[in-house]
């Protein structure tokens, strides 16, 4: 049996990893872990390591799922960075694992997987989520996650407007230059949510930039920034009269501010509404508060690794 570790790039993470074949794999692993105890699968929270000196962190995201053939761990770093800055907040690697044998099968870019499986979970929610009735998506942020939500947001659903906003508003005009179809750049947040059915957070935030009073009764928010327990992007209003989802409950309580902070009560996972044990709150305002978890990275970079092997 040969051990040599596959080596893959961002690009080519990137081309194989596509978004229809993601979110069924997503879907089907997400309802089997929130089954807990009748399923096999092994995600521990993650571990961090703070690099307080540089205003980042390092974030160790291991899972185990024997039942796919799966060992993986993700390592991440995340440094809140100026508006502007050339380099990316986000960096990761991810390490595939012969589950037997243990040595490394493959290493590849995480940066791609970290950005397409965020985006895709938060379509997730919001296909469950959203009203029945959406024509207007707005996007908080203008970096690489924004720009993955954009992107599947726009592919699988039809909306009439997009809006973007970001700190500084030339960063949401760039933003919007790359994009196939028309957005409207907004100047403040407030502008840019009035009226919105889908909201998508994908900030750097530490503080709350959405507040509960701006937001349209029946919304559905994705909310992706804010992974630390002191961080927050959206405030106290919106976080308790919102029904709330998470992707995980154990890290969701570790892990997030917007929870944690203002105390407010999870209604359920996204995966225990996948696998039919909890109802999906359309009419109501809702939130998708997305931490990440290792077994979505897992499947992700399973599913690179079989289209590159097909492909040789
Ligand atoms: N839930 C999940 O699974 C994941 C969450 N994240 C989180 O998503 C967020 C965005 O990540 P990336 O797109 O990779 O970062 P990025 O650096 O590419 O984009 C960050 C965006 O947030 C804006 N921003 C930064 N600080 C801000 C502030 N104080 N107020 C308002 N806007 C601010 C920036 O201007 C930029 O538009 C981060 O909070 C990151 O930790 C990232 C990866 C996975
Ligand atoms: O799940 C991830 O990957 C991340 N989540 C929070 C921010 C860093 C990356």
């Amino acid at each position: 049996m040969s051990e040599s570790a596959v080596s893959l790039n961002k690009h080519e993470v990137e081309r194989l990893l596509t978004y229809d074949d993601l979110i069924p794999r997503l879907e089907s692993v997400m309802g089997k872990f929130s089954k807990r105890g009748s399923s096999e699968i092994i995600q521990p929270v993650r571990s961090v390591v703070l690099i307080q000196q540089h205003s980042g962190f390092l974030g160790v995201m291991p899972a185990y799922l024997p039942a796919e053939g799966i060992l993986c761990t993700k390592m991440v770093t995340f440094y809140q960075r100026e508006e502007g800055s050339s380099v990316p907040s986000t960096r990761a690697t991810v390490l595939l694992f012969h589950p037997e044998h243990g040595h490394v099968t493959a290493i590849m870019d995480g940066e791609a997987i970290t950005a397409k499986r965020t985006a895709a979970v938060s379509a997730i929610s919001a296909k469950l989520f959203k009203p029945a009735l959406s024509e207007v998506l707005c996007i908080l942020g203008s970096g690489q996650q924004a720009r993955s939500h954009y992107d599947v947001f726009t592919k699988l659903f039809k909306f009439k407007e997009v809006r973007v906003w970001s700190r500084r508003k030339e960063m949401a005009q760039r933003f919007v230059t790359d994009l196939q179809g028309p957005v409207t750049v907004c100047s403040s947040v407030k502008e840019a949510v009035i009226g919105a059915d889908v909201i998508v957070t994908a900030t750097g935030a530490s503080q709350p930039i959405l507040f509960g009073e701006w937001v349209k009764p029946g919304a559905h928010i994705a909310a992706v920034g804010a992974c630390r327990p002191d961080w927050r992007e959206l405030d106290d209003v919106l976080m308790r009269e919102a029904v709330v989802y998470v992707d995980c409950r154990e890290g969701a309580t570790a892990e997030s501010g917007d929870i944690i902070l203002s105390g407010a009560e999870v209604f359920s996972e996204l995966g225990e509404v996948i696998n039919g044990s909890f109802p999906a709150q359309r009419e109501k305002t809702t939130v998708f508060k997305s931490l990440g978890m290792g077994i979505q990275d897992a499947v992700s970079a399973k599913l690179v690794l079989e289209k590159w092997n097909s492909e040789h």
